[in-house]
């Protein structure tokens, strides 16, 4: 079981940033205190630990079924391919995407399985998966999904309500009847000891793309570029903490108050580099058909925010972009069948204002 294999510690010299600890419990129960610190980590850094959430034992079957999955041959994999259209359920093998606008390949594997085939089973609603995934839908993949649902649903319907949004306004945007890019994926990423260039991203540079991320990973690697700096910090693994981070969905819907940030992978730092990394995450995105806009009419700290925002979100706030639109192009734009000059990486963008971080 890849999660709880014995590993080198995260070591202690190498640059981290703390993130706050939220109690996902004490959120839940409305504890004024831990809600306020919600709201500080969502409109600061964006990025925030969470724990007693409730999804250990899933997370670890998890993890196995990545393993048993990437374990598959790479042609049986490959049956399972998501293809060069901006579809992201499914497998993507290492090097179909690209990390920077010179084109240079990622290193990690993945496998993304939609929410709505979860919801689905054992109907087919979007894809069908590898066996080792089939095997384990009823057991492991579909309690996983549930709950992180509803982990990132409670979070979202905290925010709306301080956002001062009518009523269940978010969570109409996030409907569990409509079809999303919802999806959870499970993240193989080889160890790469010494001699590599550590610079070198394993993931892109990227901002989440759509609304909330629920993330679980036990070695180093994540990096953050904390907001008014240029420097790139590792985000630590602790156990039993999910790391939680707002995508542009949010960012937009509030005017620019909740904060998507920019974050990478990178090989694991130190004697960590020498194991194999594992990490998975449940993002939660909005209705294809949702439009993304910031919400000003409903609330007028949206609208004032709206009114602070910098320029090049402003623009962002007004593209018109459906959800599915918006995912289909960031998903698209970063396939490396799909590289044709450095436009077609630029064109593939979401919030970042920071194009040559890499
Ligand atoms: O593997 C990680 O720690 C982060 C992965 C990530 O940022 C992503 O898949 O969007
Ligand atoms: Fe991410």
């Amino acid at each position: 079981m890849p999660g709880i294999t014995a590993f080198p510690p995260f070591p202690e010299n190498v640059p981290t940033h703390p993130l706050l600890v939220v109690d996902y419990e004490l959120v839940k129960a409305r504890d004024q205190d831990e809600v306020a610190k919600l709201w500080e980590a969502a409109t600061e850094l964006g990025f925030w630990y969470l724990k007693n959430h409730g999804v250990d034992e899933e997370v670890r079957g998890m993890f196995d079924t990545g393993a048993e999955t990437m374990d598959l041959s790479f042609q049986e994999k490959m049956k399972f391919e998501q293809g060069d259209n901006g579809f992201s359920f499914g497998y993507k093998a290492a090097g179909a995407t690209v990390t920077d606008e010179t084109g240079a390949p990622d290193t990690v594997e993945f496998v993304n399985i939609a929410k709505d085939d979860a919801f689905a089973w054992p109907e087919v609603a979007r894809r069908t998966y590898p066996s080792t995934i089939n095997a384990r839908m009823d057991n492991v993949v579909v309690p996983f999904i549930k709950k992180s649902v509803e982990v990132n649903d409670m979070l979202i319907e905290v925010f709306s309500e301080l956002l001062g949004l009518p009523e269940g306004t978010l969570a109409e945007k996030h409907r569990l009847g409509e079809f999303s890019g919802s999806e959870a994926r499970i993240i193989k990423s080889p160890p790469r000891p010494g001699g590599i260039d550590e610079a070198k991203a394993a993931l892109a540079a990227h901002t989440d793309f759509g609304s909330l991320s629920f993330l679980h990973n036990t070695l180093g690697g994540l990096q953050v570029m904390v907001p008014g700096t240029d420097k790139w910090q590792y985000v630590k693994p602790i156990p039993g903490h999910a790391i939680c981070n707002v995508g542009d969905a949010l960012t937009i819907f509030s005017g620019g108050l909740l904060k998507s940030n920019l974050h990478r992978v990178v090989p694991p730092p130190g004697e960590q580099a020498f194991h194999t990394r594992w990490s998975l995450v449940f993002f939660t995105r909005p209705g294809n058909s949702v439009q993304l806009r910031a919400l000003a009419e409903q609330s007028s700290i949206v609208a004032r925010a709206v009114e602070a925002a910098p320029a090049h979100l402003r623009e962002l706030f007004e593209s018109g972009e459906t959800s599915f639109e918006w995912f289909t192009r960031r998903v698209k734009n970063m396939r490396t069948n799909n590289q044709k000059g450095v436009d077609v990486w630029r064109a593939g963008r979401g919030t970042e204002h920071r194009p040559h971080a890499a």
